[in-house]
């Protein structure tokens, strides 16, 4: 019997799953599986640690599984699984940390109460993080679980990065910028030395449902394209991304929407979704001869083009470019789109390269190397998880021996 490891990682659109064995000294791999497309065309599908596929289902085009649906579906599923495995800690992504959590932590009743009070500045994410801990928590309050947060990573950013020109006593209550997809950005920093070793100035595009990019300097986070909440930056699957404040006073005063409204407009409604009027998934944007579909899909390169050229700035130049996630990892065509963009930079794409995805994108010669490395939150959470496991026992070991 092994001891096991259950990582959960709610994104806006999937609920990601992994479940590691301790075998001997090292951490590996069970099983890994995904539920995605939750709010369109869901889809399950779990792969062994060799890979192979073990289960796999498909819901109905445009029938909603939600979150809820896919935590239900996924502790059936779950059940089953672990057999003969001891379930020793449960490890989840939490988006949110605010300015409290800057560090992985064991979670007992009061810091969920804690973390839930940041809903406002995660709604897509903060709830589906925290409700599997809620449920886990009441019915075996004796399991470790530990909250990685999406926030942490990127508490080394200056002040000039974090503040916004707002008045100091609004700053200290917290309205400030944070960024997020840490635990991605965490992961690709651990691994980049493997692929671009002598690469210091890095930008890092995370681009999935939800999308940003991170400026990345000796292995420490400068600057993100994502803010206060995970709306900012970059147009998303149906989040705008940057947007003048005007425009939400306008929203009030002139249209009369309220908070809620607007929430659902900013969050749900707009990005990819709202500007082409058909989907919020690449693919099917990607597959479309509509001319909107094509626009939503020129915005999105643009505004990441654009955020690119910022974010090389904050550190005085590029020496590497990594694509990840979703739409980063599968879709050659928009690697292709931003590395074109990019080519005033210094990047040079190897086109078969970038077809065929390679690691490395970007010829030989080039200035700029591009990258393709495909994210992995779950092993992050999983070593943090571990961490922490780690400790606790080590400290009730040493409170028996004394
Ligand atoms: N083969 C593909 N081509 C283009 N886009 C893809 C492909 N596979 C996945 N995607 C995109 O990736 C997005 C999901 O990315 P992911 O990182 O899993 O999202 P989440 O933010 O939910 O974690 C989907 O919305 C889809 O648009
Ligand atoms: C923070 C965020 O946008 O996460 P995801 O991409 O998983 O939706
Ligand atoms: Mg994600």
């Amino acid at each position: 019997m092994s001891e096991a490891i259950l990582v959960l990682n709610a994104g806006s659109s999937s609920l990601k799953f992994s479940l590691f064995l301790q075998q001997e000294e090292a951490l590996n791999v069970g099983l890994t599986g995904q539920l995605e497309g939750l709010y369109t065309a869901p889809r399950f599908k779990v792969k062994d640690a060799l890979g192979a596929l073990i289960a796999e289902k498909q819901w109905l085009e445009g029938e909603s599984l939600g979150h809820e649906g896919a935590i239900a579906y996924l502790a059936d599923f779950l059940r089953e699984q672990l057999g003969p495995h001891h379930l020793v800690a449960v490890g989840h992504r939490v988006v949110h940390g605010g300015m409290r959590y800057t560090a992985p932590v064991a979670l007992n009743a009061a810091i969920v109460q804690d973390l839930g009070g940041l809903t406002a500045l995660a709604p897509l994410h903060q709830p589906h993080n925290l409700k599997p801990i809620s449920i886990l928590l009441a019915q075996h309050a004796d399991l470790l679980q530990v909250a990685c947060f999406d926030t942490a990573f990127h508490c080394t950013q200056a002040a000039v990065e974090q503040s916004f020109a707002l008045p100091q006593q609004i700053t200290e209550l917290g309205v400030r910028r944070y960024g997020f997809h840490g635990l991605s950005y965490e992961y690709i920093t651990s691994v980049l030395p493997q692929y671009a070793a002598q690469a210091r100035r890095v930008v890092v595009l995370h681009l999935g449902n939800g999308a940003s990019l991170c400026a990345i300097q000796d292995g420490k986070s400068v600057a993100s394209s994502m803010g206060f909440t995970a709306v900012d930056g970059l147009p998303m699957g149906t989040r705008c991304g940057n947007l003048d404040p005007g425009v939400v006073l306008y929203l009030i005063d002139e249209l009369k929407m309220d908070v809620r409204a607007i929430e659902k407009l900013l969050y749900q409604q707009s990005g990819l979704l709202g500007v082409s009027g058909i989907s919020s998934d690449m693919r099917t944007l990607l597959d479309s001869d509509d001319p909107q579909a094509k626009f939503a899909v020129d915005l999105f390169v643009y505004r990441i083009a654009r955020e690119l050229g910022a974010l090389a700035a904050t550190m005085g130049g590029v020496d590497a470019l990594v694509f990840t996630a979703g739409i980063g990892e599968h879709a050659p065509l928009i690697r292709q789109r931003v590395c074109q963009a990019a080519a005033w930079l210094g990047l040079d794409l190897d086109e078969a390269a970038n077809q065929a995805g390679a690691a490395r994108i970007s010829r030989a010669d080039s200035a700029v190397s591009a990258w393709l490395i495909p994210t992995h939150e779950e092993w992050m959470i999983a070593q943090h998880t571990r961490q922490i496991l780690h400790r606790t026992r080590a400290h009730a070991a040493s409170v028996l021996t004394h």
